[in-house]
Order: C-alpha cells, then structure tokens, then sequence
C-alpha cells in the first residue's frame, strides 16, 4: 500500500531534518519526538550542549535540507536561527517549531501550542515569511530589551513563564529593579525616514508586536519593529509605565512606543548597556538593530492563519 495523503508521513516529502535540544523544558520529550520525527520524515539530530543548535542548523543547510524543525523552546530557536543566518540559509530553508522548552513564546506566536501540533503544523505546510530582528548582526525572533537587570530574562520562575511568557520577564525585571541603577544610553530612531534621538531608560525592541503569550495575536508581518523608549526617570515606576504600555497598551505618560525599520543604541556610561535578545544576555557599546522583513520562512499552525 502506497498510504493516502491523509497519512502522517505523506508530507514532508522534502529533505527533513530535526534539531533536538534533549535539555529543553522538562527534558523528557526526547522519545516522543524521535517517535513523532520518524513517523513525519524528519532525520534527527540532538544537541551536546550549548550553541551547538546553530552549528547543526548550518551543517543542515549545507547538506541542502528543506525543513528544518526545531525542538526546543525560545532559546533553541534562536540558536537555529542563528546557524540558519550564519548559513546565509534563510532563503533556502523553512523553519518548524516543535515546542519543548519552558518558554515556548514564538511557537504560540505562530499557533503552535505543543508537539503535536508542531508537527501538524509542519505537515500541513502552511508558511509564512516572518519579520526577524537583528542586533549587531545577530537575528531575533521575539524581542530586545536593554535597562532590566541582565538576570530578568532568566530569573523568572518557570511556572510563571509558562504561564505568562514575555511577560514573565519584564514584571520580573520591574521586580528586580531596585537592583540597578537605571540605563544611560542615548536612542537613535529612524521611523518613516526621520531621525529622533531619545536619552532612555529602557527600551523594548519587538520584532514581534503584541506578541504577549498564549492567545494573544502577534503580528510578525509589518516589516517594522515596535520600540518602546521610556524617558529618564526613578527606575521602578518608568519600567512598570513601559510594561503597561507595552503589554497592556495603556497610555504611559513617560513611555513612547513607535514603529521603526532602524535604531541606534549607544551607552551614556563606562559600561555596555545589558540587553536581552529572545531572553539571551548581551552586552554592547554601541549597537545597531535592525529587521529583516520577511526574512524567515515559518511553518505556521491553523490557529495563526485565523487571526
Ligand atoms: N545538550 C545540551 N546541553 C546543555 N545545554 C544545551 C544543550 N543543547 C542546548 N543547550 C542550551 O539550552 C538552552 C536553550 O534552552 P531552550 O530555550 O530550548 O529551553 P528552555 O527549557 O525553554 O530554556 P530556558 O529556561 O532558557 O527558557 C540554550 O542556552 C542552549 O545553549
């Protein structure tokens, strides 16, 4: 028997591949995803430790792969993304989200909530071309956010996360406020060709607008990035006005929120500015961001298509 197109492995017929970080989450997806993998198509691949997601998202574009799942959460996606772009693979390459992490932020973004649907997602073959972020030449999917304590985007607690996503760690970095003394950097915005220049105390880059966690819709499409600047003032209350601004689309006295296609982002101290990229740490002097419209081609589950 041939098997019929409604059969699992009747798509993906392309070159499949799965990189799959076996530490993700609860760490106990490994079984069921190599089961699930093997019944789509996807050859499997695991990581061995840090960054090594990136390198095996390059050697699967070298070896000409179509699809390329990624099973992990918010951070293993970075990392394929990484490899993908270090590849110059972005063109030749369809992402899948399979979610397995803690956070699995972008997976709800693009209306995939678990494995299953990760894959029936991959199956159904429904793509998008998604706006991604970048940093210093390094590509985001989610967001940027400098004046939190680095430890925001990591120390939030993993119940927390998952139920609240992004927001988990922004109210964490309010919560931690006290901790630091604020951010000097001066932002260089260029939004419908004109330039603005912001001394701020945080900022909020998203690549993703709205992109708040599980049913909330996202809008990864306007080749724009949403950037949030909060005004200089006593830490604790400005960053709380930016997360009500920004999470809850409240007007915020202190908080301007625009769209721009570029910024630059360059420290007022002797110190870098901290950032969090998609929940990463890292610091920089001087940086640039900017997006790359549609740059990523994304499986996209039904719940994404009906928003
Ligand atoms: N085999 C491995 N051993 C240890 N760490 C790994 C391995 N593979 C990937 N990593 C690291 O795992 C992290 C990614 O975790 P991911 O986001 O997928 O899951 P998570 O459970 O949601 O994590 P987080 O708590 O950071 O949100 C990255 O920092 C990556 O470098």
């Amino acid at each position: 028997m041939t098997g019929g197109s409604a059969g699992p492995t009747a798509a993906p017929a392309a070159n499949s591949r799965l990189v799959l970080n076996p530490t993700s989450g609860e760490a106990d997806h490994t079984e069921r995803v190599r089961r699930l993998a093997a019944e789509h198509g996807f050859s499997v691949v695991e990581t061995e430790r840090g960054g090594h997601a990136s390198e095996l998202a390059a050697a699967a574009a070298a070896d000409d792969v179509d699809i390329l799942a990624a099973c992990g959460g918010d951070g293993t996606i970075h990392e394929v993304i990484q490899g993908l772009v270090a590849a110059n693979a972005l063109e030749d390459v369809t992402l899948a989200v399979i979610p397995a992490g803690t956070a699995n932020i972008y997976a709800s973004g693009l209306g995939i909530e678990s494995v299953d649907d990760g894959f029936a997602a991959a199956r159904r073959g429904a793509t998008r071309g998604l706006d991604l972020g970048v940093a210093d030449g390094e590509p985001f999917v989610l967001s940027a956010i400098a004046g939190l304590p680095a430890s925001a985007s990591t120390s939030a607690s993993d119940g927390l996360k998952e139920r609240i996503g992004t927001l988990a760690f922004v109210i964490e970095g309010v919560r931690t406020a006290r901790q630091f003394d604020g951010l000097e950097v001066a932002v260089d915005v260029v939004a419908d060709g004109e330039e603005r220049v912001w001394e701020a105390l945080c900022l909020l880059v998203g690549a993703l607008r709205g992109f708040t966690g599980p049913n909330e819709p996202s809008n990864a499409e306007t080749g724009r990035l949403e950037v949030t600047v909060v005004d200089r003032l006593p830490p604790t209350g400005a960053i709380a006005e930016a997360v009500e601004r920004r999470f809850f689309d409240r007007e915020t006295p202190h908080a301007t929120t625009i769209e721009a296609s570029e910024l630059e982002i360059v420290s007022l101290e002797d110190e870098p500015v901290r950032f969090s990229l998609d929940g990463e740490p890292r610091e920089y002097d001087r940086v640039e961001i900017g997006v790359r419209p549609g740059a990523l081609r994304v499986c996209v589950g039904e719940a994404y298509a009906s928003r």
